[in-house]
């Protein structure tokens, strides 16, 4: 039961708590192969060469969501991941220990819905999760930014992604265990006819998607966002639009014509 003697509106500020999560090479490349690393991609895959993508920071920090679900200030089987965002700020190690802190950073009211943005900071990232919690608006808050305008026109780059059928029962092994990625009951409970891709699964096959057919190396990856407009399903084929300068992109990723992220935005360094 959600925790309703607490307007959603008196989460912000809220302190999650601080986290030391450690890893080895084998997380690592079990993430990389769950987000559709290929077997010669040696630095992803090989512990001799490995570079962890930065991506793979978001299931150390993925206990901050988790825990604020935890506290019911929403309902954790109806929720559903809305936003994400990550700063880069130092390479991940292929082994270590990260100690993080987070809170919840702001509390969004959107009529049916709140949006909760759960800020997670560490020295090597800064990440933000906007978790989309149908029910829990209407408490008399701000609405919040409008959503930012999707890529521009004039697409230079397009990269078909491919999902696969076993992906989303891979990528949960990576630290996101919810119902709906893996229970047909759960997933069904949302209006889904079977279990959906985790959002940060998509969006870090397209990041590895984006970081291939711009040159760059994906464990590059410096900033990343991206906003979850429809749920994908493991096996569907997707297609990402960029508009392209250097090795930054604006991008939208689409399903059968149908966008499932928007006002995405990658940056590659070096
Ligand atoms: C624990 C779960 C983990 C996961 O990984 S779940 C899988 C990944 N996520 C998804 O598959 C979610 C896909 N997105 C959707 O299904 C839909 O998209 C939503 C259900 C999230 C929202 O759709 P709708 O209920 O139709 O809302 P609206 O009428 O489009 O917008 C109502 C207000 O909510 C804001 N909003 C809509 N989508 C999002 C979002 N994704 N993140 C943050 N805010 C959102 C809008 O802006 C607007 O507010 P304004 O009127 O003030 O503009």
């Amino acid at each position: 039961m959600v925790n309703t003697d607490r307007p959603a509106g008196e989460w912000i500020g809220h302190p999650l708590g601080r986290r030391s999560v450690a890893w080895t090479e084998r997380d690592a490349i079990l993430y990389a192969l769950a987000v559709g690393a290929r077997a010669d991609e040696l630095d992803l895959v090989f512990e001799a060469r490995l570079r962890p993508l930065p991506t793979f920071a978001l299931t150390l920090a993925q206990w901050a969501p988790d825990a604020l679900g935890a506290l019911r200030a929403f309902e954790p089987g109806l929720a559903l991941h809305g936003a994400q965002r990550l700063e880069v700020l130092e390479p991940l190690p292929a082994r270590g220990e990260l100690t993080m802190t987070a809170e919840v950073e702001a509390v969004w009211d959107k009529g049916s819905a709140a949006v909760f943005d759960v800020r997670v900071e560490s020295r090597c990232f800064m990440a933000r999760w906007s978790i989309f919690a149908p029910g829990r608006g209407d408490f008399g808050g701000d609405r919040g930014p409008a959503a930012s305008p999707t890529a521009a026109e004039g697409d230079e780059l397009t990269v078909a992604l491919a999902t696969f059928p076993e992906q989303a029962a891979l990528y949960r092994l990576c630290g996101d265990r919810h119902a709906i990625h893996i229970d047909p009951a759960a997933a069904r409970a949302i209006g889904q006819p079977r279990p959906i891709l985790h959002g940060l699964c998509t969006l870090a096959t397209s990041a590895l998607g984006l970081a291939r057919a711009l040159g760059a190396h994906p464990a590059d990856l410096r900033k990343l966002k991206g906003r979850f407009t429809a749920p994908v399903l493991p096996g569907d084929t997707l297609e990402l639009r960029a508009k392209t300068s250097g090795t930054a992109a604006d991008f939208t990723v689409a399903k059968e014509g149908h966008t499932v992220i928007a006002a995405g935005h990658a940056l590659y360094g070096d």
